[in-house]
């Protein structure tokens, strides 16, 4: 089995930031996306980058942002991945990959013909997230796992994975997880043992 990756969503601030990196975070992701709680403005999110030593993936989460700013943002805080978690269409994600950092376009699954919108987009992986009818992402909100099936991409899971149910997340055997609010004091503060669970929980599964 591939050594699962795993990516905390949601950091706001240089200590979580560095706490998910020194438990074993392969990605970080920073919001860009002004109506979530966990959004962060680039200034930020670049002066957070500059802070971190380089052994760390960055990501950025857009939501139905155009391509200029989506390009203009990646570039000014180093982004190793764009996240598109709104609507965009196939074409976007093909105009953004065609020059830009590695893209991950996430779909919000509410039955297996949402698994296979995959096969439409020509990005570097797919993120599956639970769907919801008024929010975007960062619901905690689970989705039915065992639909998910073959999909011949790099499959990031995601929704509602805390350290309870982080086992069963990767050993579903996806190409990495992405968890957000499992491991939050509030949205946008992670609770530091509640991630620390997390990896422990996992340690024996990317050893
Ligand atoms: O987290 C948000 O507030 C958010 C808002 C709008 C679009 C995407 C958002 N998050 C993207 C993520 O990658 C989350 O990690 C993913 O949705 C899973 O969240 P959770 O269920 O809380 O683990």
């Amino acid at each position: 089995m591939l050594i699962p990756k795993v990516k905390i969503c949601g950091i706001t601030n240089y200590d979580d930031a560095l706490a998910a990196m020194e438990m074993g975070a392969d990605l970080i992701g920073f919001n860009f996306y002004p109506k979530s709680p966990r959004y962060i403005r680039p200034e930020e999110a670049t002066r957070i980058v500059n802070r971190l030593p380089a052994f760390i993936d960055i990501a950025g989460v857009f939501v139905n942002s155009t391509l200029d700013e989506t390009r203009e943002i990646a570039s000014q805080c180093q982004l190793d991945w764009i996240q598109l978690h709104g609507d965009e269409n196939a074409e976007f994600c093909r105009w953004l990959a065609y020059d830009s950092p590695k893209t991950m376009k996430a779909i919000r699954v509410k039955d297996s013909s949402d698994i296979q919108q995959a096969d439409g987009f020509f990005t570097d992986a797919i993120l599956f997230d639970a769907y919801d009818p008024s929010k975007y992402g960062g619901t905690g909100l689970t989705f039915n796992w065992n639909i998910i099936g073959h999909v011949g991409k790099r499959i990031f899971l995601a929704g509602g994975i805390n350290p309870d149910n982080a086992v069963a997340a990767v050993e579903l055997g996806v190409y990495g997880i992405d968890v957000c609010s499992g491991v939050e004091a509030s949205p946008g503060k992670k609770d530091h043992r509640k991630m620390q669970q997390l990896f422990d929980n996992i340690r024996h599964l990317r050893a």
